[in-house]
Parts: structure tokens; sequence; C-alpha cells
């Protein structure tokens, strides 16, 4: 399963509508490791779930944001994080097939260890912007027992580049992601 339709990104601007006016403002809008925040907001309980992890085509706004070729093809890894056993976050990221060499080479058989955890171990990593962005829950490929969610949910993304290669990360909080009454 894929998006079965992709969202509209948008740089974050004040605003009523912003996804960044709700409660998850500091959550959408922080440049740190989204992956240290959840492990200190669940006391160590996290783990990472791979949905998916396979070359394929990425979606037409990815390869935009990636300036990549058509056709060209890209590593795409689909993950649930973790909190208490509880899904928080969907997460979707874009590793161009050009980008997996060099130190990058581990990415290809990174499984249920963060991808954060090698992004920010990189003194030289560079992060872009951070677009935002709201989507039905009925269009993520979620697994087995979370498709009978639906919810209209706020997410994010951004380009990290190690070596100067590109990736795109994109993460949607999804409903039991409440960081203010979180019961851990
Ligand atoms: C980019 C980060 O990595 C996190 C871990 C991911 C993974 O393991 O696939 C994907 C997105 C992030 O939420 C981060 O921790 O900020």
């Amino acid at each position: 399963m894929s998006f079965t339709s992709e969202p509209r990104w948008h740089r974050h601007k004040r605003g009523p509508a912003s996804p960044a006016n709700g409660p998850l403002r500091s959550w959408l809008l922080d440049r740190g490791s989204l992956t240290e925040r959840l492990i200190k907001l669940s006391h160590g309980d996290f783990g990472v779930q791979v949905i998916r992890q396979q070359m394929s085509l990425p979606r037409p706004s990815e390869r935009k944001a990636l300036a990549m070729r058509h056709h060209q093809l890209a590593l795409i890894r689909e993950v649930i994080l973790l909190g208490g056993g509880r899904p928080w976050v969907y997460a979707r990221s874009v590793i161009p097939q050009t980008s997996l060499n060099g130190r990058l080479r581990g990415l290809r058989k990174l499984d249920n260890r963060p991808l954060g955890a090698l992004l920010f171990s990189d003194p030289h990593m560079r992060r872009g912007a951070i677009e935002l962005t709201c989507q039905d829950t009925r269009q993520l490929p979620l697994p087995g027992p979370l498709q009978g969610i639906q919810a209209t949910i706020p997410g994010r993304r951004s380009l990290f580049w190690l070596d100067n290669k590109p990736l795109l990360v994109c993460e949607m909080f999804l409903p039991e992601f409440t960081p203010y009454n979180t019961p851990l």
C-alpha cells in the first residue's frame, strides 16, 4: 500500500489554518531529533516498527523536493514510532539510490534502529526547512490494527543532507500521540 493521494505541504506561516497552531506546535517545529524526544517522553519505552523498506519510485512531490529525475529509484522506508507500545508517529523517509553510498550505505539495513540516531550523530548533518501538512489517516498505509482509525492528523517533513547527499523525512503524528497527558 502507499499514499492514495499526496498531502499539500506548506512552509510554516502564522495563521489559524496552520497545523502548528495546535497543541503539537513545539513537536511540529522542533529541529532536533524526534526520536530523542520520544525516548524521553516514553521514559525509554520506545520502539520502531518497520512497515515497509524497499526500493521504489518516490511520489511526485517527493521527487521534486529531492530534485530527482523521473524513474530514479529511492529507498522508501515507512515505520511506526511507538511510545509505551502505542503508535505515536507514522514516518516515511525517501532516500535516493544515489544517496545510498559511503556512510549512508548502512541505511539499506537499518531495520528497527531509528534513522534519527544515524542522522543526528553526524556533526555535519544539515537539515532544511520544515514543511507542514494535515492528512487523513485513511490515506496512510497504516498496518492492520491501525487501519480502522479515521482522523485528520498534523505532520511535517524536511530534507536532511549527510555528506551533501539528500534524504526526505516525513512524520505524521497519530491520534494516540497526546504528549501533554501521556499516562506512561
Ligand atoms: C529523523 C528522525 O528519525 C526518526 C526515525 C525514523 C525511522 O527510524 O525511520 C523516521 C523518522 C524520524 O521520526 C528523528 O529522530 O528526528
